[in-house]
Order: C-alpha cells, then sequence, then structure tokens
C-alpha cells in the first residue's frame, strides 16, 4: 500500500526582523548570524496571529488548493506543536472549529481531531500516525499541520533562532507527491537539553538519603519560568542532537537491513530537523564520516580538529551543495518553526526543484527529524511522478518576499507582549477575535474570526 504526503501547505506570517538589525542591537557580529549560522530574517506573529491562526490558515490554504477534497473526506485532524495554549483543549479542536466557520457548521462532525507533543519531532509523530491510518484505512484521508512559535528570551543565545509558521500536509492512499515505504530508525535519551517547565508551585515528594530507612517529605519548590520560553543549554542541546541523529541513522540502517550500504548516497536531498539554517551542515558531517571513517583528517592535531577539519572540507561542501542547501533557503528567511522546520526543509527543496525543472521522480529523500528531550527519527520518502500538483498554488519563495521587514523597538514590544496595533492587517485569514475575561465558565476561552 502506498501512502504518503498527496499536497502540501503554508502560512508564515508577514513581518519579520532582518538578522542583521538584531546582530547590531546586541553587539554581535552580524558575519556570525549570517555566514556562520546561516541566518537572514525571523518571522515573527502579529498581535492577533497565534499558533491557532497559523494553524488553520495552512489547513484552510491545503483545502482551498484541493477543492476535490471535502471536509468529509477528513478523518483526522493531527497537530504537531509544542506551542500548546491550553492544556486540555487541543490546537487540533480550535483548526477544526476554525475550518466549520468557513466550510459550515458540523462539517467535521465526525472527524478526529488531537494534538502530538515531543519538542520539534512532534508533527513527524503525528504524519507517521496518520501514515498508520491510513494504511489502515485507504479510502480515508488525513490532514497533518505543524504549527509552532519559537520564542526565546530577550539577549539570549537562542533568540537569534526564532521564528513561526506552520505547514500543512494531505495525507492520502496513492499520494501525488511522497511515499514513505521504509522502516523508521529511531533514537531517544530522557535528557534536559531543551524543555519548556510550566510556571507553578510543585509540591514535591522528595526521598531522604538515610541507608536503612527510606523516608519522604514534601517540599513546595516554586518553579517560575514562563511558559513560552524554553529552559536550554545551547551547545549541549547540539550535542544531544548529533548523538540522536547518528543513532538513529545506524537504526534505520539496521531496520533495512542496510547495514552494508552507504544510505545517505541514495539520497537525492536530505530533509534534517533545522533549528537554524545551517544546524543540518553543522552536524550531517558526524553521518558522512561514521559511514566513511578514511575521510577524517589525520593531519589535523586530535579528534575534534580532525572531524572540523572534515567539516570544511571541499568534499563535504560538494554533499552540502547537492543535498542540504535546498532545504536551507526557507529556513534562513524564516527561522525555526519547531515542529514544522523539518517540512519546511522539505517544502523549501520541492520548491527549488520545481523552479529549477530538475527531474527528481523515482529518487529518494532522507528525513532525518529532532526534538529535545530527546529523540531523532530517520526514515525516507520517494518522490511521485505528479509530485508538482501537489505543491502549493503560491511559492513559498514569492510569499517571503512580500514579507516586511519590521523595526527592533516594534520587536521588542511584540515581544514583551506591549504592542497595542497590528504591524499589518490581517487578509483572508483567521485572526483572533477575543479571549474571554469576564464569564467565570468561560474564562480564557479563544475566539477567532476570519478576516477577509
Ligand atoms: C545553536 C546555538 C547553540 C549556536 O551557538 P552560537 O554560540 O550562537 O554559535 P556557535 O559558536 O556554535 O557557531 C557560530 C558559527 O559562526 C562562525 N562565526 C563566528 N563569527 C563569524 C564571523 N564573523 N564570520 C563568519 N562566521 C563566523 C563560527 O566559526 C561558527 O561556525 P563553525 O564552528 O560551524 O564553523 C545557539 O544559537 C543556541 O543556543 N540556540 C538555541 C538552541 C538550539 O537551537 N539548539 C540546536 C540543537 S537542539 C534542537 O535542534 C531542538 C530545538 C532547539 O529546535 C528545540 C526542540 O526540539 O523543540
Amino acid at each position: 500500500m502506498k501512502v504518503g504526503i498527496d499536497s502540501l501547505a503554508y502560512y508564515i506570517p508577514k513581518i519579520h526582523l532582518p538578522i542583521e538589525t538584531l546582530a547590531i542591537e546586541r553587539n554581535i557580529d552580524p558575519m556570525k548570524l549570517i555566514k556562520g549560522l546561516g541566518l537572514q530574517k525571523m518571522a515573527l506573529l502579529d498581535i492577533y496571529q497565534d499558533v491557532i491562526t497559523m494553524s488553520a490558515n495552512a489547513a484552510h490554504s491545503l483545502l482551498k488548493d484541493n477543492p476535490t477534497v471535502q471536509p468529509k473526506d477528513i478523518a483526522k485532524i493531527y497537530v504537531g506543536t509544542e506551542s500548546g495554549l491550553d492544556n486540555s483543549k487541543p490546537i487540533a479542536s480550535y483548526t477544526l472549529g476554525l475550518l466549520e466557520q468557513i466550510y459550515g457548521a458540523r462539517t467535521f462532525r465526525n472527524c478526529d481531531a488531537v494534538d502530538h507533543t515531543f519538542a520539534c519531532i512532534g508533527a513527524v509523530d503525528a504524519m507517521q500516525n496518520a501514515i498508520d491510518f491510513v494504511k489502515a484505512n485507504p479510502t480515508k484521508k488525513a490532514i497533518v499541520i505543524a504549527t509552532d512559535y519559537a520564542k526565546y528570551d530577550l539577549a539570549s543565545t537562542g533568540e537569534y533562532t526564532q521564528g513561526a509558521g506552520a505547514i500543512a500536509m494531505l495525507i492520502t492512499a496513492n499520494p501525488r507527491m511522497l511515499v514513505f515505504n521504509s522502516q523508521t530508525g529511531v533514537a531517544t535519551e530522557s535528557v534536559f537539553d531543551f524543555f519548556k517547565p510550566y510556571r507553578s508551585i510543585e509540591k514535591q515528594a522528595i526521598t531522604g538519603n538515610s541507608t536503612n530507612d527510606t523516608w519522604f517529605e514534601i517540599q513546595e519548590t516554586e518553579i517560575s519560568i514562563h511558559k513560552d520560553q524554553p529552559v536550554f543549554e545551547g551547545q549541549y542541546s547540539n550535542e544531544c542532537y548529533i548523538n540522536r541523529i547518528t543513532e538513529a541513522y545506524t537504526d534505520f540502517k539496521k531496520q533495512n537491513n542496510q547495514e552494508d550500504i552507504i544510505v545517505y548516497k541514495d539520497w537525492k536531498a536530505i530533509l534534517m530537523h533545522l533549528p537554524y539554517c545551517f544546524q543540518g551542515r553543522r552536524t550531517f558531517h558526524e553521518i558522512v564520516l561514521q559511514e566513511n571513517p578514511e575521510l577524517v583528517d589525520k593531519t589535523a592535531a586530535d579528534a575534534k580538529d580532525q572531524i572540523k577539519a572534515f567539516a570544511k572540507s571541499e568534499a563535504y561542501m560538494e554533499i552540502v551543495k547537492n543535498k542540504i542547501a535546498p532545504s536551507e533557503i526557507a529556513s534562513g528567511e524564516v527561522g525555526n518553526i519547531y515542529t514544522g522546520s523539518i517540512f519546511l526543509g522539505l517544502l523549501s527543496t520541492l520548491s527549488h526543484f520545481s523552479d529549477t525543472k530538475e527531474n527528481i521522480t523515482d529518487t529518494k529523500l532522507g528525513f532525518i527529524a529532532y526534538g529535545s528531550g530527546s529523540k531523532s527519527k530517520v526514515f525516507e520518502a520517494e518522490v511521485q511522478p505528479n509530485w508538482v500538483e501537489g505543491m502549493p498554488s503560491v511559492s513559498i519563495f514569492d510569499a517571503l518576499k512580500e514579507s516586511q521587514a519590521i523595526d527592533f523597538n516594534t520587536y521588542s514590544a511584540l515581544h514583551k507582549k506591549e504592542q497595542k496595533t497590528a504591524v499589518s492587517a490581517p487578509s483572508n485569514e483567521f485572526a483572533i477575535d477575543y479571549i474571554e475575561a469576564s464569564i467565570p465558565h468561560l474564562v480564557g476561552a479563544r475566539y477567532y474570526k476570519f478576516v477577509k
């Protein structure tokens, strides 16, 4: 049974902060961010937007591009996110409600809706669950949406890796774009490289240290951390990323009985989780060296320098240019969109090949996903003959050209939630209407409207 992505759509907010503006304000050499990390712009949410409007806008765009697909055909709406706005009501339920504003009340009555959360890899989990469902029910279709707002503390090392956006995918049998056939390689380890603990007073059970007599004591600890922004350790998160992706790649080879093959050589393009533009190229050399230990430059002083020398070599730059660079084009203009980053890379790669008119039918794409906390999944897809038909009607590259630059003061006000007026007016999209503050049984309920 061939199952996979039939169509792709996206929603990226229409305002951005140029990375040079941020660099100057923070006394960072702009070349470090531009040449060192590949950053150009950070897409930012305007005051009327959140992860729910982005999710609904991406799903709406997907359905508009596929007018033969009706709400009754959609059996599942699965959302991948790590920016949930409610601990009980999922973004998938909000999204379904917003779509019904367009398609009619209760038109998604029999559609299942749920969110999937595991840092940046939640949308991959959502997609794989949707694929398993369609494999068992080939006449049914699912919509998978990745929606996230990567917001870091001001002046932190994560600040220049912020971004926002959503990607929506239609999952069907006999899809026009990509078929996923191989077994998935997985690697998981429970670590604290990046996480978002809730702000609360927690009563903790503390175990005593008496050797003979195990006892517990309840202790109150105030955890006063802002929920939107993560607690993280940048260089340690990179270490976790490298460890997980190399382990998952090894597992992928084992699961597919390809231990004697250099698997990545068969991949036309490589889609990795890109928390910032150059993360893929700054880590994939570890997999290349794992496959080809003879490429290590033994003239360098120690093992670390030997790896670094290879990462700068012409041979490796050729791999980057051919297999990774197409996925970076959109990332540099948008920033981190957490669960959606790997799919933004996919969209960027396919848009690139659509522009160059290169025939990529029947080629394989390699996916290397990562989510902090931490898990990596490695899997492959085969490009289908009609893949261009499933592409968004408006190229993401054209849409990104229309994005409006904002200044540092506006960025600061948006970040601190002090901005009072919208930077750019909503147009043909869902926007926040209001959040209920007074009716006791509805306090916190979020209401949205479609603005023509
Ligand atoms: C990612 C880090 C750690 C980067 O940390 P950093 O300190 O900004 O950068 P760096 O020192 O690691 O690298 C800077 C690069 O710029 C170069 N450079 C320096 N100066 C110049 C210059 N003048 N001209 C040209 N180049 C220059 C420098 O040489 C170096 O290049 P390289 O070593 O590769 O050759 C930081 O931004 C951070 O803390 N980010 C947030 C966490 C993060 O993104 N971690 C990534 C892995 S974890 C992950 O992906 C999961 C995540 C975060 O998405 C969350 C989730 O799963 O939910």
